[in-house]
């Protein structure tokens, strides 16, 4: 049976089994079930922190987990990103008061407070800097109030969490982060492991693109056709009218807007954008 690790608390349990739902597998129905067992799907499901999830799989007691890529990179485990999810977007960055360091190579001597020592000292190892790495659980961006650290480094979000403690970020950020698939390199191409990544790469693909559908006048059908490129290549069907063709293709969620005024300026009409709820590609 495969076991697959997903965050217990934080901010990637909610969507992370959201997304598990999507894809059609069991998910516990009250926050003190830590271990759900899917018979249908031959899977048994751990409910974990997120910072141990690497850890378990790296060192081979799971087969994969759903957790941060910058947990993953902190924790050193010997376990590989499978695929991006989506979710749980954030950079992870240097702050401190205003004119306190420009960039990484003012920190020489520094006291560093973070929750990510092993991601922070890779990064200063990396451009020679010795500095003092303060490891802390969470609430970092008090740590320069409580005069324990000169500068953090902390996962950014929005932002707010820093303007509010009169911190700014600098330098270039350390790593772009988000809920990440993770398994042990030799059991990425378990058979129950490709379903899972199959199943999850679905709902990515579900959720970042839409369907568009309208009809267009026959001779203006590849002029159309490279405004809504597709995945591969749009459906186009015939209709009643000869003149005129009917086009399908997925568009990107994002700019969708953008594509459907360039559509009706070139005279497509009847145009339609649909949600896709699920895709295997
Ligand atoms: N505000 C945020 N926006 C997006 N991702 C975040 C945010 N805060 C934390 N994360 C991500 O969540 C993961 C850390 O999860 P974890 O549960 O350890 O901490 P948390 O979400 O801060 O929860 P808590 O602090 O309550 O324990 C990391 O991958 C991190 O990038
Ligand atoms: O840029 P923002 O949108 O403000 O988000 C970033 C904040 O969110 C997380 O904190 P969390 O609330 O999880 O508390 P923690 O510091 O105790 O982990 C993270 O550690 C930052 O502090
Ligand atoms: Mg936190």
């Amino acid at each position: 049976m495969l076991k697959i690790a997903i965050p217990n608390k934080g901010s990637l349990s909610e969507s992370a089994v959201t997304m598990l739902k999507e894809c059609g597998y069991r998910v516990r129905r009250d926050t003190k079930e830590l271990v759900i067992t899917d018979v249908d799907n031959d899977i048994e499901f751990f409910y974990l922190r997120p910072r141990d999830i690497a850890v378990y799989v790296g060192s081979g007691t799971l087969h994969a987990g759903i957790t941060g890529r910058d947990l993953l990179l902190d924790s050193q485990a010997e376990a590989i990103e499978i695929m991006p999810l989506g979710f749980a977007s954030s950079t992870f960055r240097f702050a401190a008061r205003p004119n306190t360091a420009a960039d990484v190579r003012d920190l020489g001597g520094k006291r560093i407070a973070t929750s990510y020592p092993g991601l922070v000292r890779a990064h200063l190892g990396k451009h020679d800097v010795e500095a003092e790495v303060v490891r802390l659980d969470g609430a970092v961006e008090t740590s320069i109030t409580l005069g324990v650290a000169d500068v953090i480094a902390d996962v950014v979000e929005t932002g707010t969490t820093l303007r509010n403690q009169g911190l700014e970020t600098f330098g270039a950020p350390i790593l772009h982060s988000e809920a990440v698939l993770v398994a042990r390199h030799d059991d990425a191409e378990l058979p129950g492991l490709r379903v899972l990544a199959r199943r999850l790469g679905g709902v990515v693909t579900a959720r970042t693109y839409v369907l568009v559908d309208y009809d267009v006048r026959a001779e203006l059908v590849d002029e159309a056709c490279a405004i809504t490129p597709g995945l591969e290549s749009p459906t186009v069907s015939p209709l009643h009218d000869r003149g005129y063709v009917a086009v399908r293709s997925m568009v990107k969620r994002q700019g969708v807007n953008r594509v459907m005024d360039a559509l009706y300026e070139l005279g497509a009409r009847g145009i339609l954008v649909t949600e896709i709820r699920a895709c295997r590609l």
